[in-house]
């Protein structure tokens, strides 16, 4: 019970969506009247609280406990210890024999550019920490998503970063791609020995992108492998990124596979309504419009998943607005947006709670209900994850739908989510039911 005031307390204190992100996940040990000890996920969770978040945590248990009541983060796997301390920056003693080899940064893809929520917070955070020699990421983070949602932005951040920070620091930075291109030409010129150093001995911090174009080449997987190998124990960092994690990449040696993912795996999911409004916010600035807040509003409404959709979108309206003389009329906006998306949608929790009522064959008023009859609870979960992801409403607002809290709609996206990833029957049956969404 204290625990749960603690928690409702920092959610007020916090808002949803940093409480969402770092104070949900957090399971409360023990509860004495000298000690909490909450159990973080994992090493690289309890690193940003103890960083970013403690001082509050324990701010509000102090209100509420009325005594010295501390509070202690632990790993959930060992549960018992303290929280790490940050550990000193990456700083190189010498100056580098070669400089860094970084092709072709985009000068917007910036971290002040990099528009931050609930999707994209871990990996823009993991790639700071790895910046800061933060060791709590592990030597190699591995960011996947699926296309337009700021993989390349995050790391030619990086490569930004540390550029102007560090310049001593050498940084490679290449794709995946051109990573095998340079090693088959090496082979060709009997160079091996070249390629090998450069990459072995005169690298600090490696960057490398699309990783998955590497399946089914066996031969610079096993490079790669032996070079993060090589890299990871002597203490350089390593970013990569990928469409996929590691465990869903085809074609790839399982010892290579393994290796990407020894340090922090992370997804950057689609963003969401918040997030979309900031970036085209931003990026029509950037692009020289001057958007009424009802135009950023619909835009952003209308316009998911892949970024590279709402700068196509801002440009089109740019042209158009040029065209016409200066000024973004709404008809125009609509047009612009429909061209991009097609007609817009109005699918709504309480439409997908009749159509899952329709497709599991239980009635609207048994999903309603307080019954856990897993018959009636699991179509109910699955109504409450297909909320989640193809509305734009709150756990709160899904949960009401169902007479339940955001809590319970948090973890029946959980638990959905889960299946999904080790139910072949119920992924294919989520697969199904997104597509009824997607052609509402
Ligand atoms: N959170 C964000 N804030 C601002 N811009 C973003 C954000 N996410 C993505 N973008 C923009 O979207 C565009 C596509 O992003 P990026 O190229 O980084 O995607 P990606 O994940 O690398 O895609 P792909 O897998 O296709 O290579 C870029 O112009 C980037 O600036």
């Amino acid at each position: 019970m204290a625990w749960e005031q603690v928690q409702k307390a920092l959610k007020d204190h916090l808002g949803d969506s940093i409480y969402n992100l770092w104070i949900d996940p957090l399971e409360c040990v023990s509860y004495r009247a000298d000690e909490v000890r909450l159990a973080c996920p994992d090493r690289f969770y309890r690193a940003h609280l103890d960083r970013n978040h403690l001082a509050t945590v324990q701010q509000i248990v102090t209100e509420l406990s009325g005594n010295d009541c501390k509070v202690i983060l632990c790993d959930k796997e060992t549960a018992i210890l303290p929280a790490a301390q940050p550990k000193g920056q990456l700083r190189l003693p010498h100056i580098p024999e070669r400089k860094s080899v970084v092709r072709a940064l985009h000068p917007r893809y910036t971290f002040d550019a990099f528009m931050l929520g609930e999707s994209n917070l871990l990996a823009q955070s993991a790639c700071k920490s790895m910046i800061n020699g933060d060791d709590t990421v592990g030597s190699c983070l591995y960011i996947n998503s699926s296309t337009g949602l700021g993989k390349s932005h995050l790391t030619h951040a990086v490569a930004h970063a540390l550029l102007a920070d560090s310049p001593q620091t050498r940084l490679r930075y290449v794709t995946a791609q051109q990573f095998a291109s340079e090693m088959v030409r090496s082979i060709q010129s009997r160079s091996m020995d070249t390629f090998k150093s450069v990459y072995h001995d005169h690298c600090d911090f490696l960057l490398v992108e699309d990783i998955h174009s590497l399946q089914g080449k066996k031969k610079t997987q096993e490079e790669m492998n032996e070079l993060l190998d090589a890299l990871i124990k002597s203490g350089k960092r390593v970013i990569l990124t990928a469409n996929n994690a590691p465990r869903d990449l085809k074609g790839i040696d399982n010892e290579f596979r393994s290796r990407m993912g020894a340090g922090l795996v992370t997804t950057i999911q689609a963003p969401d309504l918040a997030t979309r409004y900031r970036i085209v916010e931003h990026k029509a600035v950037q692009s020289g419009l001057n958007l009424e807040e009802d135009v950023i509003s619909y835009i952003s409404q209308q316009i998911q998943g892949d970024v590279r959709r709402i700068e196509s979108a801002l440009l089109s309206l740019s042209a158009k607005a040029t065209l016409a003389g200066g000024a973004v009329e709404m008809d125009m906006v609509r047009d612009v947006v429909a061209e991009i998306v097609g007609l817009s949608t109005n699918l709504t929790t309480t439409l997908i709670g009749e159509i899952i009522s329709r497709e599991f064959n239980v009635s609207y008023k048994d999903l309603q209900s307080r019954s856990r009859k897993k018959v009636i609870s699991f179509p109910r979960q699955v109504a409450m994850y297909l909320g989640r992801k193809h509305t734009e409403e709150s756990l709160g607002e899904i949960g009401k739908v169902f007479n339940r809290n955001h809590a319970t709609v948090l973890h029946a996206v959980k638990v959905v989510s889960e299946l999904c990833r080790c139910d072949t029957s119920v992924r294919r049956q989520m697969e199904i039911l997104d597509r009824k969404m997607a052609e509402m």
